[in-house]
């Protein structure tokens, strides 16, 4: 069974169609990347995954649980990395480690042993009781990064996963990417760095205008875009 079913999706915003009709599926474990030009409607595929973007028609289930039919249940199957990081100014980075940790019902000590790794790993182990003002932009990007990457969840969203991340975070993020994916989590990504997807992802979505227009194995992506630019 697979993991995300995205089926028939509308989605309006005023009097324009974002998305038209767009269909695909995310199996168990898969790292799939969407592709298309800048307002193509990669990120409105996110928002509406999150619920955070009102469709006009289709419906949207992980592990057939219906987003429109238990909401909570669904919505709990879900983490999300956003393009722009989306932090609480009165938390600091601990603060929001523990209240992701408290609201995917992490226990204390795995919570600690997860913050431990990852904030070494990421470099922000001595930036934990900063609050978001203080902290600069990619290390932002890291807490909120670090906040979806703590609970283990069935689907992994991320838009844009490597910007304002340095080359080392961008490699360590890629390699935890690729963790998660073995240990069964889907996950679905935007990303313009398409060097860098083509080496992660198993397979793509492309989008052009809010349509699905072609889909399949990465590798073939590969092949494709050798091909136009050779
Ligand atoms: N809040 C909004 N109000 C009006 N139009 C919107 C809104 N959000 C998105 N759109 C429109 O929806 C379309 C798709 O936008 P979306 O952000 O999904 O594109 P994208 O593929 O993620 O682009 P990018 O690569 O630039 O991030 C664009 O035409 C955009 O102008």
């Amino acid at each position: 069974m697979d993991t995300l079913q995205f089926q028939d999706v509308c989605v309006n915003i005023g009097e324009n169609t974002i998305l038209k009709d767009v269909s695909f599926s995310l199996g168990k474990g898969y790292i799939v990347a969407l592709i298309g030009h800048n307002g193509a409607g990669k990120s409105t595929i996110m928002k509406t995954i999150m619920g955070w973007q009102e469709k006009r028609d289709g419906s949207i289930s992980i592990n057939s649980i219906n987003q429109d039919e238990s909401f909570l249940a669904y919505k709990k199957q879900i983490a999300y990395i956003p393009e722009e990081p989306f932090l609480l100014s009165e938390l600091t980075a601990m603060q929001h480690f523990q209240l992701y940790g408290q609201s995917y019902g992490l226990d204390e000590q795995e919570l600690m042993e997860k913050v431990e790794h990852l904030t070494k790993l990421f470099e922000i182990n001595d930036k934990l009781n900063e609050y978001p003002e203080s902290l600069s932009k990619g290390m932002r990007q890291k807490v909120q990064t670090i906040c979806a990457l703590l609970p283990e969840v069935a689907l992994l969203l991320i838009d844009e996963p490597f910007m304002g991340l340095d080359i080392h975070a961008a490699n360590d993020l890629e390699r935890l990417i690729k963790n998660k994916a073995n240990s069964g989590t889907s996950i679905l990504l935007t990303s313009h760095q398409l060097e860098r997807v083509e080496d992660l992802a198993d397979k793509y979505l492309m989008l052009h205008k809010g349509e699905l227009i072609e889909h399949g194995d990465m590798k073939s992506f590969e092949k494709l875009t050798r091909r136009t630019t050779e």
